[in-house]
């Protein structure tokens, strides 16, 4: 069947179908990454689990609240964590009783703020970043929360800092053997060398 013999009207009708088809997964495919985009910085609105998450097991201190907001306006945002992972992983350093954490990349210190905000008045964090444009956003809410003589930022490479900061964290896995298991101190030993000797 030549193309002469085919009447207009298909021919129009299977252009537009071609074009609908084409602008919709053009359109489907952008919306649809930027739904994922939201999925952890936003309200969680297009995942009905994850709505169930934020709705029910959310604890989130208010200043943590406006600094999530915050760097939601910054084009680099989705490089910060979720805020249901890091509340998980503070969960988990307060079953710990953690008193010294490391976060290796601040950005606007969400994760950071979290951790300092659950270390007792004589904890720290030592916070690694290579950008002081990201981790000025950061320091007026550590301030406003209170926490900022617990925050130990080190604006260098983070294996700069890393060397720098070894024996702080072995102290803390002194502890941890008394606390926990030898398995533990084990594996985080194993980490620790293998992050010191990059
Ligand atoms: C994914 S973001 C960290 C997100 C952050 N933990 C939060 O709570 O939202 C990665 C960060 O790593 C930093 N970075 C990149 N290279 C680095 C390096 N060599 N040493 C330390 N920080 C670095 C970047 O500047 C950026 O702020």
């Amino acid at each position: 069947m030549s193309l002469r013999t085919v009447s207009r009207e298909a021919l129009v009708g299977s252009i537009t179908l071609g074009v609908v088809f084409i602008v919709g997964y053009v359109f489907g495919k952008k919306k649809s990454s930027r739904m994922s985009l939201s999925k952890s910085h936003g309200e969680g609105k297009e995942n009905p689990l994850l709505q169930y998450v934020l709705n029910h097991s959310m604890r989130e201190h208010p200043v943590l609240k406006n600094l999530r907001l915050r760097t939601l306006e910054d084009s680099w945002s989705i490089m910060m964590v979720s805020c249901e992972q890091s509340q998980f992983m503070v969960n988990l350093a307060k079953l710990i009783k953690t008193k010294k954490a490391l976060e290796i990349g601040v950005y606007t210190g969400y994760n950071t703020l979290n951790i300092a905000l659950s270390l007792p008045d004589d904890g720290v964090v030592v916070a690694c970043d290579v950008s002081e444009e990201y981790t000025n956003i950061g320091k007026p809410f550590w301030k406003e929360a209170g926490v900022e003589q617990k925050i130990d930022l080190r604006i260098q490479p983070a294996l700069k800092t890393l060397g720098t900061t070894t024996s702080l964290l072995l102290t803390r896995l002194e502890h941890l053997t008394l606390s926990s298991s030898m398995q533990t101190k084990l594996t985080m030993t194993a980490t620790l060398k293998s992050l010191c000797s990059c």
